[in-house]
């Protein structure tokens, strides 16, 4: 019997020890009732799963769609999708000039991004960022570059670049012309402490993106940060676009290096027009707080030692600091030179342009003159501690040809280090105040 009573009644036997005889109508009438709860509670939870998981703020292809990835989607609310959005999007991306074009800029919180995106938008382009606000450094100082941004009427969609689904969408809703890419894990030395976020970022990261655009339809020319750092072990001096680039000396310059080997790729096979731009050491206001200028900055005021690092027989080691109302021209003037893409969805039509420029300054600067430099726009000394170039990925020194992008769209830097880390100081002190704060 009590074999009989467990296969009528799936749930909970325990609390149903009754007499079949006596009860069995009422069982019946248990049991037919309990099986409608079920069903239509399935159906109730089901469609509430189906209004969360596919709504259109949160669809997402099969490829991304594992339990883990769920699980992470529900507890954060997803930023992106619905009407207002979309609205968002499109307005921030429209364009405001006869000729302007329509470009998405990855990194746009970013130092150079913020910069970038604010100088397409003053001239009457459409501009939309893409951001994941990482806290590889003080995101405050992101949030505060989106805040700028935001007054100029740019808006930056938080998220990363390896959510194809998000990507997809921005293609859906917009008809970029052009990708400024700058979103990446930089530094130099950081990669020997998170190797994997390189990866991330700068690899699986671009080639996700480069799915995207190869399927556009219309495909977009993408512009994106190479580095200096490229150049690695290279002892011929100016570097120029043609050296080689195959002895880089940290994790951070191999997975640029590999970003330009993917770009050749992809425009090879899908016809995606693509320029790699090698920045040389950018600065300025605004900038990113683990560069060696901003925290030596910091360290000065704070009365901190700093350590400035030479290499084999007491050398110096340099850099060509870049200012960055330089770089932003060069990038400018990438853009506006960059052909159109010759595929569309997938397929390509014709070859397309591929190019690698140099944007640096072309006059390096001992590290040990940069820090005179800051002693006397601060004036205060610096505590100094010289020590030997660690074995952490940095390079001696590097040196720009810049004759290519000059040729190509006139790129002509015009600030000295002493003038832009004037103004970088000036905006330092502006932002943080005289060396009190101790937040970044
Ligand atoms: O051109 C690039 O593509 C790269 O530029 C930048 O790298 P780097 O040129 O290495 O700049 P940065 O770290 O400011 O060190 C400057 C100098 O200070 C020296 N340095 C550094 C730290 C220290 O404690 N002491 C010191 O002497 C150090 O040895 C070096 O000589 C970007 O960070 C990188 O993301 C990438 O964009």
């Amino acid at each position: 019997m009590k074999s009989s009573l467990m296969d009528n009644i799936p749930s909970t036997p325990g609390k149903f020890k009754m007499e079949k005889s006596i009860y069995n109508h009422r069982f019946r009438w248990h049991y037919s009732y309990l099986a409608k709860l079920t069903f239509w509670s399935f159906v109730f939870f089901g469609l509430i799963f189906v209004f969360f998981f596919k709504s259109p703020a949160s669809s997402a292809p099969s490829s991304i769609s594992s339990s883990s990835d769920l699980s992470r989607r529900s507890l954060k609310t997803r930023s992106w999708g619905g009407p207002g959005w979309e609205k968002r999007v499109k307005s921030s991306a429209k364009i405001r000039s006869k000729t302007g074009f329509s470009v998405l800029v990855t990194g746009a919180a970013g130092f150079v991004g913020t910069h970038v995106s604010a100088a397409l938008k003053r001239r009457g382009d459409g501009v939309l960022g893409l951001d994941n606000f990482n806290d590889y450094y003080d995101p405050a100082l992101k949030r505060a570059r989106q805040a700028l941004l935001e007054r100029s009427g740019v808006y930056i969609v938080e998220g990363d670049i390896n959510d194809a689904a998000l990507l997809k969408k921005l293609f859906e809703v917009v008809h970029f012309t052009h990708v400024m890419h700058l979103a990446a894990q930089a530094g130099v030395r950081y990669a020997m402490q998170n190797p994997k976020s390189y990866i991330h970022s700068n690899i699986a990261g671009f080639v996700n993106l480069l799915e995207i655009c190869k399927n556009a339809n219309p495909q977009p020319a993408i512009v994106w940060a190479s580095s200096s750092s490229v150049y690695g072990l290279n002892t011929k001096v100016p570097f120029s676009e043609k050296d080689r680039t195959d002895q880089p000396a940290s994790l951070y310059a191999a997975t640029k290096k590999a970003g330009e080997e993917i770009a050749h790729t992809y425009n090879h096979i899908y016809g995606l027009s693509l320029t790699g731009l090698r920045f040389f050491t950018v600065y300025g206001p605004w900038g990113r707080p683990d560069m060696a200028y901003f925290f030596f900055t910091k360290d000065i005021l704070k009365g901190k030692s700093i350590p400035i690092f030479e290499s084999i027989n007491h050398g110096t080691v340099a850099r060509d600091f870049t200012y960055i109302d330089d770089v932003v021209k060069g990038c400018l003037g990438a853009l506006d030179t960059a052909e159109k893409s010759t595929g569309s969805g997938g397929k390509k039509k014709g070859a397309a342009q591929l190019r690698i420029f140099n944007l640096g300054n072309t006059s390096p600067v001992a590290v040990s003159d940069l820090v005179s430099i800051l002693e006397r726009l601060l004036k205060t000394k610096a505590k100094r501690r010289v020590m030997k170039l660690p074995r952490n990925g940095d390079v001696p020194f590097t040196h720009a040809n810049i004759s290519f992008a000059q040729k190509e769209f006139g790129y002509k830097p015009t600030t000295d280090l002493q003038t832009g880390m004037k103004k970088f100081v000036r905006w330092y002190v502006s932002y943080y105040g005289s060396g009190k704060r101790t937040d970044h």
